[in-house]
């Protein structure tokens, strides 16, 4: 009997995608030949240590650099396409937000690039930073909110162009455990109801796991897919997963997947 799941095209289809970096001195094999489907909706990550290509893999997604070959498809057409269609919100590792303007203002910038009316930005980014837990921040500056407050607004932000694929760069990774462990709960609350693609980079294992539907292990030198792990816990994910049997045969699964390397 055929498989129909065979026949569901994948929102992002990674082929056999290599990427040299050449310095004046030497040259660096940040990928070789990753391939790699991500399915509409689904929340995966991308797992290593540093310097096995996540960053890379991320920007190539996005069409922010170009591999040296293979290919990406997104929705169909090329990472290009997706891109100018805006398709895509990214979230780095740093919030890259504008001191001098409010929060609410940083929030609706995209908004103001599109020629969007002011008061449709004013009524959007309420709506945005409702989704983030922050609308009593509106008016301030982001030099008065908190680190994980102000992720918080690069998140929203992120969203307003209502974009199919979320791209995110260690957003938490400069956040102390706790902040970043509310900050993960918070994720998965907004993405419940955006219910776009994810990809999140980091080098944290409980929080690919805590996180994702799947779990790409990336391995260094050269960076390559070494593992794809399914994460079977239920959602909606809990605090008190992190506790869980399962949750630790995962960190134990993965773990094993570097030693394997
Ligand atoms: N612009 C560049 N020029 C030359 N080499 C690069 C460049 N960008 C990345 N590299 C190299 O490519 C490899 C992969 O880098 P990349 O930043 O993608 O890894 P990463 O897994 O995201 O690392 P980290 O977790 O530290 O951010 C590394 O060896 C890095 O030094």
């Amino acid at each position: 009997m055929e498989n129909t799941m065979a026949t569901i095209l994948p929102e992002i289809d990674i082929d056999r995608v290599t990427m040299k970096y050449r310095t004046d001195a030497s040259e660096v094999l940040a990928l070789q030949e990753v391939t790699m489907n991500i399915r509409q909706g689904e929340f995966v990550s991308l797992l290593g240590p540093s310097g096995c290509g996540k960053t890379t893999l991320l920007r190539i997604i996005a069409d922010l650099i170009q591999p040296t070959s293979g290919s990406v498809q997104v929705a169909g057409g090329t990472a290009r396409e997706a891109r100018l269609a805006q398709k895509y919100g990214i979230v780095f590792q740093n919030p890259v937000l504008y001191d001098w303007r409010k929060v609410r203002e940083n929030v609706t910038l995209p908004l103001e690039m599109m020629g969007v009316k002011k008061s449709e930005r004013r009524h959007r980014a309420m709506e945005l930073l409702s989704l983030v837990g922050l609308e009593h921040a509106a008016s301030r500056y982001p030099w008065q909110l908190s680190g994980g407050m102000q992720q918080r607004v690069a998140i929203a932000r992120a969203l307003a162009m209502e974009p199919e694929i979320l791209l995110m760069d260690e957003p938490f990774s400069a956040l102390d455990e706790f902040s970043r462990e509310r900050l993960n709960e918070e994720l998965l609350a907004i993405w419940s109801q955006v219910k776009n693609t994810v990809v999140f980079v980091t080098h944290s294992i409980p929080e690919a796991i805590f996180l994702s539907d799947r779990v790409f292990v990336l391995s260094p030198h050269p960076g390559r897919l070494s593992a794809v792990v399914d994460i079977s816990m239920p959602r909606p994910r809990t605090k008190e997963m992190r506790q869980s049997e399962t949750f630790f045969r995962l960190i134990a699964q993965i773990r094993g997947s570097f030693e394997g390397v």
